[in-house]
């Protein structure tokens, strides 16, 4: 029996599968395929850490951990569907509803001081954040847009606000005191442990990550974000924005980055609503306030005090409001600005959201505006402003004509700074941090500051040749240029260049345009391509691997929803993503309210279809490879009859795009002749589906337009939500 997994997520992709799940098992069942699922959503990997705090029949199994061995596994063939990474507002939204579901899981411990709380904190913030894929990506990463994808955004543009040159929007990044600029890099020549270490003034030592391994050809790299560069960096561009009468944004990924970046963000809020921390400090320490998860925390806390304080803060924070820039909004009807949750705005979608609609955001009266984009650490921040300057002078790039840039990207094994979270700290006092091998030499050292952030990252040795072989091998199939995006002044990237020339040397390269651009030519390079219609491959590490994998496709084909994401594992499993964008937490609401789900699954497909096609060879089932060659033509028909879901209350959704994939797979199974089985088998299942097309569409259509009831958000009622996403009885019959 060959045996796919299929996880269960959250959110809107989550709801998608409940519809689609049933036809996939329905059409692969005959050929000996077998589809299990394993549920790794926010809600089921809490139960899963608790179950000292749950009844028996509560307890779930840890199925993260169980295909976090199976990717290093040759067997493994996971389809992974986009879940949340959790910003705490999330965590503690999600631990509330369990909770009111009869879950006795602990809350939250903002401050740990017992044994007992830090037991139960150091649990969930092994949840908190980017904390699955780090744990399945055991392979490096191969994005890009499938040609049909590509022919149907030429055909279909999808909407591009013109640019103009005059356009006041820009990136403004650190020009010192950053990650970039404090970094230091090496290639460990031997395996090592090693030890990070806090010296303090008075020569106190503090062990901040005790003796752990590191292999040999590793490369290391420590680094520091100043606080007090960071403070003056912010204070001028909060200045810069009110002058120049631009919105104030902040862009980070505080999600992924789950240590380093919600404290900046932190000092963003604190910085923006100076006087009222300058005036209420104390106050809104002892209610609890915590603006590293936002404005929106204090906002929370503060009904917590008597009216009279209340008052005088809230007038405070509308002054702010009113001496500072108008900020950038996420909402403008419900008033929620870029500053309140750090989960609202993620870098990697919200910048290519920004440069889409032509450098504009929302401001509070929900117009567009030009706007100060505020990407406090350098490092990556200039392939933005690249990337902004080059529409300035060139105008929006045309979808009908634009080339493509797919993506190579190193992450196996937590590489970069992906796995730096157990090795990121606030500092406590002035000192130094010193990283030590196990004979006591010191590798790194940096000077450092009270509240400095510090963060070591490493990356192994294995992926970066994985990597290379991965972009060699991707250039010769498409002959295409492929672009490694390192730049040889930032000294981890240094030790990068080095391996990859190494590397190069394994490959009969003669024939390719492979080049090393830092990032910011890199960028100009393939701009000017893109423009031009041509191709080029970006091969990047991984925070770029995230960037690009957004960027690019939202600006070619309008979503990274439609990318075709492999996971090549290492040991020989694959691993599928689907799509390279999130979860979608607004086609949630909408659905709720409107029982319209937008989410377009076009990435599910591709996912399924290259997983059938891995299964094929791997496990030797022709039958599976027709499987898969069927839905690929399956889904080129879906695009080229539009068949996607539309955004419109009423018109063709989710599950209607499900039912046309259905019909246009099983219409292509019938007509195949490789396999008379799986001909006989489809032929009377496409009568079926084709003679109701008109029926099931209309089943599917007329319950929308009311709210719908699933019981819970993170956690809803099975039955609830299996109906809710199956509301077809036509439908249903015939898959059974
Ligand atoms: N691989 C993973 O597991 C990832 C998970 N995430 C998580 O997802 C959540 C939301 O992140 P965010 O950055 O807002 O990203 P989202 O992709 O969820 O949101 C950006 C926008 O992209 C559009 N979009 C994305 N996917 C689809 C789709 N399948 N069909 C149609 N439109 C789509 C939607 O635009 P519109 O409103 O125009 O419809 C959506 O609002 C967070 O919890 C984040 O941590 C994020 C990235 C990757
Ligand atoms: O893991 C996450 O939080 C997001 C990952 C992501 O955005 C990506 O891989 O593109
Ligand atoms: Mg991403």
């Amino acid at each position: 029996m060959s045996k796919i997994i299929y996880t269960k997520t959250d959110e809107a992709p989550v709801l998608a599968t409940r519809s689609f799940l049933p036809i996939v098992k329905a059409f692969v069942k005959s050929s000996g395929i077998q589809i299990e699922t394993k549920d790794i959503s926010l809600a089921a990997r809490i139960l899963a850490v608790f179950p000292d705090f749950l009844n028996e029949d509560q307890r779930v199994s840890d199925d993260l951990a169980i295909l976090g061995e199976l990717a290093k596994s040759p067997v493994a063939n996971i389809i992974k569907l986009p879940n949340i990474s959790a910003s705490i507002p999330q965590l503690k939204a999600a631990i509330k509803e369990l909770q009111s579901q009869g879950f006795a899981i602990p809350n939250y411990p903002d401050e740990a001081s017992n044994d007992a709380d830090k037991d139960i904190k150091s649990r969930y913030d092994k949840i908190k954040g980017s904390a699955v894929n780090p744990v399945l990506r055991e392979g490096n990463s191969d994005r890009r847009a499938p040609k049909a994808v590509k022919n149907y955004a030429k055909k279909n543009p999808h909407s591009m606000g013109a640019w103009s040159s005059d356009s006041k929007t820009h990136v403004a990044t650190m020009e010192s005191g950053d990650f970039f600029h404090n970094e230091k890099s090496l290639t460990l020549p031997e395996a090592t442990s090693i030890k990070i270490v806090h010296t303090d003034s008075n020569g106190t030592d503090t062990v901040l990550k005790d003796s752990f391994k590191l292999l040999k050809g590793e490369i290391i790299d420590a680094t520091l974000l100043s606080k007090s560069a960071l403070v003056s960096f912010l204070e001028t561009q909060i200045a810069d924005a009110k002058a120049s009468g631009v919105l104030f944004s902040l862009h980070m990924k505080a999600t992924m980055m789950k240590v380093s970046d919600p404290i900046i963000f932190g000092y963003a809020v604190k910085i923006f609503f100076k006087n009222v921390f300058e005036k209420h400090g104390e106050t809104l320490e002892k209610i609890g306030v915590d603006v590293n998860n936002g404005f929106g925390n204090l906002l929370e806390k503060l009904p917590s005090l008597p009216e009279a304080k209340r008052n005088e803060i809230q007038a405070d924070i509308d002054a702010a409001f009113k001496n500072g820039p108008a900020v950038a909004m996420v909402n403008s009807d419900k008033g929620i600005t870029n500053l309140h949750v750090p989960s609202d705005v993620i870098i990697d979608a919200s910048m290519p959201a920004m440069i889409r609609t032509s450098g504009q955001m929302y401001n509070a009266a929900g117009k567009l505006q030009d706007t100060k984009a505020v990407i406090p650490d350098s490092s990556y921040a200039g392939i933005y402003s690249a990337t902004i300057d080059f529409c300035k002078k060139h105008g929006a790039f045309d979808p009908t004509s634009m080339g493509t840039v797919p993506n190579v990207g190193l992450m196996a094994q937590k590489a970069e700074e992906y796995g730096s979270h157990d090795k990121t700290f606030e500092i406590a006092s002035n000192g130094t941090v010193t990283v030590i091998d196990a004979s006591g030499y010191t590798l790194l050292t940096h000077k450092v500051e009270a509240g400095d952030i510090w963060r070591m990252c490493q990356t192994k040795d294995a992926p970066i040749q994985d990597w290379v072989k991965l972009a060699v091998t991707r250039a010769k199939a498409s002959e295409t240029p492929a672009v490694f995006w390192l730049d040889e002044n930032r000294a981890h990237d240094a030790e990068l260049i080095k391996k990859v020339k190494t590397y190069l040397k394994d490959y009969d390269t003669t024939g390719l345009d492979l080049r090393i651009l830092s990032p910011i030519d890199a960028t100009l390079f393939t701009c000017e391509r893109l423009k031009d219609g041509k191709d080029t491959i970006s091969v990047s590490g991984n925070v770029l691997r995230d960037y690009l994998t957004d960027l690019f496709p939202i600006l070619e084909v309008g979503t990274s929803a439609k990318m075709l994401s492999i996971v090549p594992l290492m040991n020989g499993g694959g691993l599928f993503e689907t799509g390279a964008g999130g979860s979608a937490p607004k086609h949630v609401e909408q659905f709720l309210s409107e029982n319209h789900l937008r989410w377009d699954s076009l990435g599910e497909f591709l996912a399924l279809a290259v997983s059938l096609e891995h299964l094929a060879s791997a496990n030797n089932n022709p039958k599976s490879q027709i499987l898969a060659d069927t839905l690929d033509d399956a889904t080129g028909k879906l695009l080229d009859t539009g068949k996607t879901p539309s955004r419109l209350v009423g018109e063709l959704d989710n599950r209607g795009s499900h039912f046309y994939l259905a019909l246009y797979w099983a219409q292509a199974l019938a007509y195949q002749t490789k396999d008379a089985d799986l001909k006989a088998e489809f032929e009377p299942i496409a009568k079926q589906l084709s003679d109701n097309e008109a029926t099931i569409v209309s089943e599917l259509n007329q319950i929308q337009g009311k709210p719908v009831t699933i019981d819970g958000y993170y956690k809803p009622n099975e039955t609830l939500v299996n109906n809710a996403m199956r509301p077809s009885k036509t439908l249903n019959s015939i898959l059974n």
